[in-house]
């Protein structure tokens, strides 16, 4: 339409101010080792033992992400696309214990490490009714898309991952999951353009802190923390 303003939508004004942190956390050299063939496997079990604790923990903010969406929301189908990702997530817990026995990694005996705990902790922060809908999307949307990109980029042209650990990135990697990513984002970016300022500035702050602990995430899995 002539003269009509096309704003660019929130999350991408954020991914173009944030960038160096936004490729920290999806171009990661944990991630890039997968990608390079380098990868050190005690490293990679590290990350599935601490991963798994990680994903039981993400389920119940995912179920209080579910009845804000229902409380709040404008739209009835956000509440489906939530759903796919609990879907996702049943599937996630499955594979890891599928995916520990065969790399000989005793899930009941991992201690969670001081990253996954405080990620963990925040995550609990964020199931508080008082974290509004809007707030708590954007920052599930920004946890999701670390996994996706990353994962992706193993897959992606160039990428020389082996083939034991090509499965590993396509739970992630897959277009799937890059689609219900998209459809997160949007649910993200429509919330975000109808609020008012200090919700704004929550959800951005959220999603810088996101990012920072999916960066310590990586690191604790190459054992640097
Ligand atoms: C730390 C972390 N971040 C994100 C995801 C993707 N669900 C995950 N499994 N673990």
């Amino acid at each position: 339409m002539e003269g009509a303003k096309q704003e660019i939508p929130m999350i991408e004004k954020w991914l173009n101010q944030h960038r160096e942190l936004y490729t920290a956390a999806t171009r990661h050299p944990f991630t890039l080792s997968i990608r390079d063939g380098s990868v050190d496997l005690s490293a990679f079990k590290r990350w599935l033992g601490q991963d798994y604790i990680f994903v039981r923990a993400f389920v119940p903010f995912v179920a209080s992400l579910l009845l804000k969406s229902w409380k709040e929301s404008d739209d009835d189908s956000d509440i489906e696309v939530i759903l796919g990702g609990v879907a996702a997530l049943n599937d996630e817990i499955s594979w890891f214990k599928r995916e520990a026995s065969k790399w000989n990694v005793l899930l009941s005996s991992i201690v969670p490490q001081k990253a996954n705990l405080e990620y963990c902790r925040f995550l609990e922060s964020l199931m508080s009714p008082e974290v509004e809908y809007t707030v708590a999307v954007t920052a599930f949307w920004a946890i999701e898309v670390v996994y996706q990109e990353s994962y992706a980029h193993c897959l992606a042209d160039g990428s020389k991952t082996s083939e034991e650990l090509k499965k590993t990135c396509q739970r992630w990697g897959n277009d799937d999951f890059g689609q219900y990513c998209r459809s997160l984002q949007d649910i993200a970016n429509r919330r975000l353009e109808k609020s008012p300022e200090d919700i704004i500035s929550k959800a951005e702050a959220i999603v810088i802190r996101v990012l920072e602990y999916e960066v310590e995430f990586w690191n604790m899995s190459r054992g640097e923390n």
